[in-house]
This record gives C-alpha cells, structure tokens and sequence, in this order.
C-alpha cells in the first residue's frame, strides 16, 4: 500500500487557497491518489458546528476560548478524519490546520505562543504535515478579493493590521520550518500560482 501524505493549505483570507486547492485534487486525480478533501475549523459534524460559532460575527470570545474551540475541533477532526484516512493510506488535503492557530491566535490576536505550543502538543502529539503550502498575498490584496465573494465573517470583519500580523506570523513561521512549509506568490496570476503549486508538489507525488 502506498503511503498517503498530509498537506495543508494556508494563508490570510482571500489569499486564494480554497482555488488551489481544487487543483491540488485535479493534480492527485492524474497521478491516480485518492484524497480526502477537508478543512479547519470544521471537517467533522462536530466541528463544523464549532466553525459556525467561531466564524459567526454576532459572538464575542476571549482570545483563549477562541484557541480552545480552534484546537477543540482539531481534536475531533483528527480522530474522525485524519488519522483514519492516513492509516488507509489515504491522501488528506485540509484547508488549514495548526499554522492558522499560531497566525490568527497567536499574531493577530496577541496570544502566547508557548500556550499554544502546549495545545499543539496535547492534541497533535508529533504528527505534523508533510507540506504545507503557505499561500503569501499582501493584506490589501486579500481583503479585494475577499470582499468580493461574500460578507464579511467573524475574522475577516477585523481591520487591516490584525491581518498584518497574521501574515507576519505566518511568515515567521515558513523561516521556522522551511523544510515544511513552502511559501508560494498567491499575488500572481492564477495560472502562475497554479505552475507554482504543481512545481512544490511535484516531489511528493512522485515518491507518494
Ligand atoms: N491568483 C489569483 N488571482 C486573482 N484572483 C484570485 C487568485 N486566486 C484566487 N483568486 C480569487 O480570489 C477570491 C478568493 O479566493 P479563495 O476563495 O480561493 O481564497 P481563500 O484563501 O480560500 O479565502 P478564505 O480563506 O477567505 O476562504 C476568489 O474570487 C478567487 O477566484
Ligand atoms: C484553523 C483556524 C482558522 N482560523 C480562522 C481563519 C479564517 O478566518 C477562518 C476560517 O475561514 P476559511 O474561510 O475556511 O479560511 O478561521 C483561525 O483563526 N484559527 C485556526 O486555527
């Protein structure tokens, strides 16, 4: 049985991941992969039902009840999707994952990084991704594009700098872990994005 593998998909709203990640399949489909197509927060019945809470912008939270409701439906979508699919050899492709929380929670909202470490830990153990495509736009360019596909949810009703520091934080991240994350220019065409996409995925698909 060949083994599947762990991608994620991550970026500032309106960066363009849910449109790669169409391709991501077309991509897999070719090379005759099965994947299981998922994304945070949500993924589960469960989580999704945590994703309408988290992203409704009528609720107000703590920053900390936030991350704990984002790890809380990570728990679950690891238990019920995960780790199911990658046992069956399975390819998962998620729409975000724990990046986000250490962008959004730690840079946009201020939280201890070190609290969030533990949260990582205490549902994730060791597994990480094996590729995480961090797709990288300026903040102008992915609240255009956001704004022009639908109203404005919990997070992407916050203004312009809390959405800098997210970025900053995710690119913070990819210097971290640059064996991981790979960092695609989401502000060029979508052609030139997807020619970047199909290049970074390139090596996994042919040793999957
Ligand atoms: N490279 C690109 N150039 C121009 N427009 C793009 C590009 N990529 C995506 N778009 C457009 O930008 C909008 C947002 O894209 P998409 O929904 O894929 O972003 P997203 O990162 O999944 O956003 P969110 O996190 O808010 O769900 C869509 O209308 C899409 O067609
Ligand atoms: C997993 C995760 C997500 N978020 C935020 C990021 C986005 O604003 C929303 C999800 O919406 P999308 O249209 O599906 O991208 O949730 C977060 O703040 N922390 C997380 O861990």
């Amino acid at each position: 049985m060949r083994q599947g593998k762990f991608i994620t998909l991550e970026g500032i709203d309106g960066a363009g991941k849910s449109t790669q990640l169409a391709w991501i399949v077309e991509l897999l489909q070719r090379a005759e992969l099965q994947a299981v197509v998922t994304r945070e927060p949500g993924g589960t019945e469960l989580g999704e039902r945590l994703r309408a809470v988290l992203l409704d912008k009528s609720m107000t939270m703590h920053a900390e009840t936030e991350a704990l409701l984002m790890f809380a439906a990570r728990r679950e979508h690891l238990d019920k999707v995960i780790m199911p699919a990658l046992a069956q050899g399975q390819w998962v492709i998620s729409d975000r994952f724990t990046d986000a929380s250490f962008a959004y929670q730690g840079g946009g909202r201020g939280l201890d990084t070190g609290k969030l470490e533990i949260l990582e830990h205490w549902v994730q153990g060791a597994l990480q991704p094996d590729l995480t495509l961090y797709f990288d736009v300026p903040v102008e360019v992915g609240q255009q594009r956001v704004s022009q596909i639908k109203a404005a949810d919990r997070f992407e009703k916050e203004r312009g700098d809390f959405f800098q520091r997210v970025r900053a934080a995710y690119l913070d991240r990819a210097r971290q872990f640059p064996g991981r994350i790979k960092i695609i220019d989401s502000s060029q065409s979508l052609a030139e994005v997807k020619a970047a996409v199909e290049q970074t995925l390139q090596p996994l698909l042919n040793h999957g």
